[in-house]
């Protein structure tokens, strides 16, 4: 499938972020969520200050304009386009989950480094896997900043760009 044709990609947060959650807190749990890919690849993710970025992170509600309409709390929580001009490396996150920091154990909450880190595996290239213990495999579940990424999603990155 699309892959990105260069190693060094640039991030940028758009428009309103999630009242539950510190700018700060978002950043990094940001920040996290792209270590885990850059620490076992050749990938370098850089804040695009405020020029154009390869990977533009924006929330939304319900109908946002791509076809692709949230679903209000729960269900879908956010989806990610493949490498590619314009949208493609941009992850949209539903803005109506309860969005919090990685290790609160706010079970009412859903915690965005997790959904972060599986979506950028999308705007990197990848698909869902079937490994049920993979980053990419189709459902959530909850990650803290200790994670190592799963051997599965290591060869994936790998098989792209190693
Ligand atoms: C058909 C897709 C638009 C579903 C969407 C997804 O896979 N986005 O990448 C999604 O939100 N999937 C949910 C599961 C569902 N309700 O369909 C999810 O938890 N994806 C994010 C995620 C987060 C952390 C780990 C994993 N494995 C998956
Ligand atoms: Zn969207
Ligand atoms: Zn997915």
């Amino acid at each position: 499938g699309p892959k990105w044709d260069k190693t060094t990609l640039t991030w940028r947060i758009n428009g309103s972020t999630p009242s539950t959650m510190r700018r700060t807190v978002l950043d990094s749990e940001i920040h996290q969520a792209l270590l885990l890919w850059s620490r076992h690849s050749k990938l370098k993710f850089y804040p695009s200050g405020s020029n154009p970025a390869d990977i533009l992170i924006t929330f939304f509600s319900r109908d946002h304009g791509d076809n692709l309409a949230f679903d209000g709390i729960g269900g879908v929580l956010a989806h990610a386009f493949f490498p590619g001009p314009d949208f493609g490396g941009d992850v949209h996150f539903d803005a109506d989950e309860t969005w919090i920091e990685t290790g609160k154990k706010d079970p009412s909450g859903t915690g965005l480094f997790g959904v972060a880190a599986h979506e950028f595996g999308h705007s990197l290239g990848l698909s869902h896997s079937p490994i049920v213990e993979s980053l990419m495999f189709p459902y959530y579940r909850d990650i803290d900043f200790d994670f190592e990424l799963p051997q599965d999603d290591i060869n994936g990155i790998q098989a792209l760009y190693g």
